[in-house]
């Protein structure tokens, strides 16, 4: 191919060396974490699941070119303090999008490795900007780019100085619907055919969808990619972007887990993180994930008592059969999974009187003219009685 005289193909394969990361070697090189960073927990959380998973690189966009102005476009230098500190708490890497001159040069010195995203695969003075720094570059191919055409562009990199360029197939837009792109996964070999450089593979933008990125990921190794950039999320369907194509932590963690038996297959090595790895911190972190799945699963509780509330009428919102037998059954329960029941007996109850409350209040949202008959519910069941 013509013009790709540094990023063309040379006796050996290039590694890329971060910090004792080495990208293109026989270890598959594992990155995970947020689309976007939205809070300092959300990124200690996701670093935590990535080490977890025996990942080597934390991701977070804090610069993000939204296909709508509307968008969330990213916390800035906010959170790339977030990214960087979670990082560092988990002895990851990092790796955030720059968009241009401005950010490359907010976030250059700061974090490990700098993307170039899809849709500034082109901006040819980013491009040589980049290649005037040091830091390592994941070139992602834009979305209609030929593999020529993201091979050209890397070699802008590469002629500006900076020769750690790392290729990243993200999936490209073809006539399918069915996915938000589609991975190309012969651009590997392709890339790999006619350049030293290493390849990983996003197969979360390329899907769009959290239920294919298992196999894509799994596709992508037995394919050759050197790594994966995989999307995780805390909490996906709060995610302030791409929640739909997000993994969960305990997905990412699972992944992770059958990937080596894959890389295995095609003479590569994956080690996954392995509980001996949990560290005070982690283990703190998982427990702080665990907390945040309570209190969503005690507010979707708090959802469907009220569409329970609506059923009832104002005098029979408190139903004590009602409150026996779950009690029962989850004493039970909690026997079953070995826990003291007296945190059933003790817990649900008050569960139950905010649940009532919420109820009554909704119900006199909806109809303001029953407060009398709340005057007289109160009498009977006052808010804060046991
Ligand atoms: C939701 C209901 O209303 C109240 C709240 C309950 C709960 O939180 O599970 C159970 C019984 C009632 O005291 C219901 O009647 O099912």
């Amino acid at each position: 191919m013509k013009d790709l005289r540094l990023a063309g193909l040379k006796t050996t394969r290039s590694t890329i060396e971060v910090k004792g990361v080495t990208i293109g070697g026989k270890e598959i090189i594992l990155m995970g974490g947020p689309c976007a960073v939205e809070s300092s927990i959300q990124m200690s959380q996701s670093a935590a699941t990535v080490k977890q998973a025996g990942g080597k690189i934390l991701r977070g966009g804090v610069f993000k070119p939204r296909t709508s102005p509307y968008s969330f476009q990213g916390l800035g230098l906010e959170g790339l303090n977030y990214l960087v500190q979670a990082a560092k708490d988990q002895d990851l890497l990092c790796v955030t999008e720059v968009i241009d001159a401005a950010s490359l040069e907010l976030v250059v010195d700061k974090v490990d490795i700098i993307q170039i995203g899809a849709r500034n695969m082109q901006n040819f003075e980013l491009l040589k900007l980049a290649g005037k720094s040091k830091t390592p570059i994941i070139l992602k191919r834009g979305l209609s780019a030929t593999i020529e055409e993201w091979l050209l562009a890397a070699e802008y990199i590469l002629a500006a100085g900076n020769s750690q360029v790392i290729l990243c197939e993200r999936g490209i837009r073809t006539f399918e619907p069915s996915t938000r792109n589609t991975l190309d996964l012969s651009a590997v070999g392709v890339a790999k055919e006619l350049s030293h450089l290493p390849v990983i593979v996003d197969p979360s933008h390329a899907a769009g969808r959290r239920d294919l990125i298992a196999a894509l990921s799994k596709a992508a190794i037995a394919a050759g990619a050197d790594g994966l950039l995989i999307e995780t999320h805390p909490n996906p369907a709060e995610a302030t972007s791409d929640g739909p194509q997000s993994l969960t932590p305990e997905q990412f963690v699972q992944l992770a887990g059958e990937l080596g038996v894959v890389a295995e297959a095609v003479n590569r090595v994956f080690a996954c993180g392995g509980q001996n790895e949990d560290t005070l911190e982690s283990l703190r972190t998982q427990i702080d994930q665990v907390d945040q799945r309570i209190l969503e699963n005690l507010a979707a509780r708090m959802e469907v008592v009220r569409k329970v509330g609506d059923k009832k009428h104002l005098n029979q919102v408190k139903d004590s059969k009602r409150e026996k037998e779950i009690i029962q059954r989850l004493v039970n329960l909690a026997t079953e999974l070995q826990l003291p029941p007296e945190l059933v007996r003790k817990i649900y109850p008050l569960i139950f009187e905010s649940a009532v409350q919420s109820q009554i209040k909704s119900k006199l949202v909806r109809d303001p003219e029953q407060e009398l008959e709340l005057e007289l519910e109160l009498a009977v069941y006052p808010i804060g009685s046991k």
